[in-house]
């Protein structure tokens, strides 16, 4: 496979690289004038991590920093130690940060560069499908707090993200269903293709091997990057487009039941969940097509992602969407379809309407 390389424009373009052993091309990212490297890593993945820390340390001056795995990595103490860390090595702003690891460590990592002396350089090295096709592209970096999801965070645009696709290789299989939530997303808000491809051969599209996942990949990281250019802090599209807010499509409740279930839930998963369930609100609010909102369970399910959710209750988490980034005040505002390809934001969607998607989300309805 030859290296693509996909350019993100806008006031701080940078370079999307997708191949395979890429570890060479970081110096290439993370520019000429670094002399030391935070090298921000899942401790977890200390094997994975190998070649990639040895041509850092052959050029950089390293401080590597092993962190939690998972969600559990995006709390204000990790990123306290690491800011900790950060000052005990005298770093400054000609250094810069390089995070590997899933979406949780580039979240967190990005957000430790982006608050350090007021933003740093950081390259994101994404190992998990989730993490190259959505969360290392587009520059939002977070943690959660008590209240909710990413609660904390801000918009830092990374100076290059490389996409090494033989890390998926030592990925567990659970790993890479999840990251199907987002490309299937993908699919439904703005490439239809990507539909076509995962419904065709579910298999080929969840084989890390094989040639259909790499070009599934490369779409949705182009969905990724047509909107963040468009929209990158999230202010709205104009003409009727939600802007950003588009790649929030099924996070609303994604993110309620994230938090219900103590984020021990998948994002992927939880995002798949809540496709199903706003298909089902926007069909209800006489939006989308009953064949449109029907697919979604069978997309999302063909690749073996869930689409339904019996646990918490519907007053639990219509207070976790309540403080949703989309809503106004009390108006919850959800991403909808109005056809394939087709996003709309609807606003203040009736509670009747929001309780039975939630019920047909149990799968208590008919
Ligand atoms: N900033 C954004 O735009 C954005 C977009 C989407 C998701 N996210 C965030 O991303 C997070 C989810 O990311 P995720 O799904 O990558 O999960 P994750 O980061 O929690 O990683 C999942 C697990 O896989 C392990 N792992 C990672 N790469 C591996 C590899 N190559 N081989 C073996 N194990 C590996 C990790 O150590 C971890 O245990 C959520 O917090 C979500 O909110 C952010
Ligand atoms: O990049 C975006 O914008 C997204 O919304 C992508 C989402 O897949 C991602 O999960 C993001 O972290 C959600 O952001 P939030 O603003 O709802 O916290
Ligand atoms: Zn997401």
């Amino acid at each position: 496979m030859t290296d693509t390389v996909l350019h993100v424009g806008g006031a701080s373009p940078y370079d999307v690289v997708v191949g395979r052993g890429l570890a060479d091309r970081l110096p290439g990212l993370l520019g000429a004038d670094v002399q030391r490297v935070a090298f921000l890593h899942a401790a977890e993945l200390e094997e994975l991590a190998k070649p990639v820390l040895d041509v850092l340390r052959a050029e950089y001056d390293v401080l590597a920093l092993g962190l939690p795995s998972g969600e559990s990595t995006k709390a204000a103490e990790v990123a306290f130690q690491c800011w900790d860390a950060l000052g005990e090595a005298g770093f400054t702003r000609s250094d810069a940060v390089v995070t590997f690891g899933g979406g949780a460590t580039t979240d967190l990592g990005g957000f430790v560069a982006a608050t350090w002396l007021r933003g740093v350089r950081v390259v994101h090295v994404p190992t998990t499908l989730l993490a190259m096709v959505d969360a290392a592209v587009g520059g939002k970096t977070g943690i959660n707090t008590a209240a909710g999801k990413n609660l904390v965070g801000s918009f830092h645009e990374p100076a290059g993200v490389l996409v090494d696709l033989d890390t998926l290789l030592t990925l567990p299989r659970e790993e890479l269903v999840a990251g199907m939530g987002e490309v299937v997303k993908c699919g439904f808000i703005a490439d239809p293709v990507i539909l076509d491809l995962v419904e065709a051969d579910p298999g080929a599209a969840t084989d890390p091997h094989g040639t259909v996942l790499p070009e599934l990949v490369e779409r949705a990281i182009r969905v990724k990057i047509d909107v963040v250019v468009a929209d990158l802090k999230e202010t709205g599209g104009g003409e009727g487009h939600p802007g950003r807010e588009v790649l929030n499509y099924g996070h609303t409740m994604g993110h309620a039941i994230e938090r219900a279930e103590g984020y021990t839930m998948r994002h992927g998963e939880a995002v798949a969940i809540g496709c199903c369930y706003v298909a089902e609100l926007a069909r209800l609010e006489g939006r989308l097509d009953g064949e449109t909102a029907a697919r979604h369970a069978r997309a999302f399910a063909a690749v073996g992602l869930p689409t339904t959710y019996a646990g918490a209750g519907f007053d639990e988490l219509l207070a976790a969407m309540r403080v949703d980034k989309k809503a106004r005040g009390n108006t919850l505002r959800f991403v909808v379809l109005e056809g394939l390809a087709r996003p709309v934001v609807l606003s203040g969607p009736s509670e009747d309407n929001l309780r039975a998607s939630y019920d047909r989300m149990r799968g208590d309805a008919t």
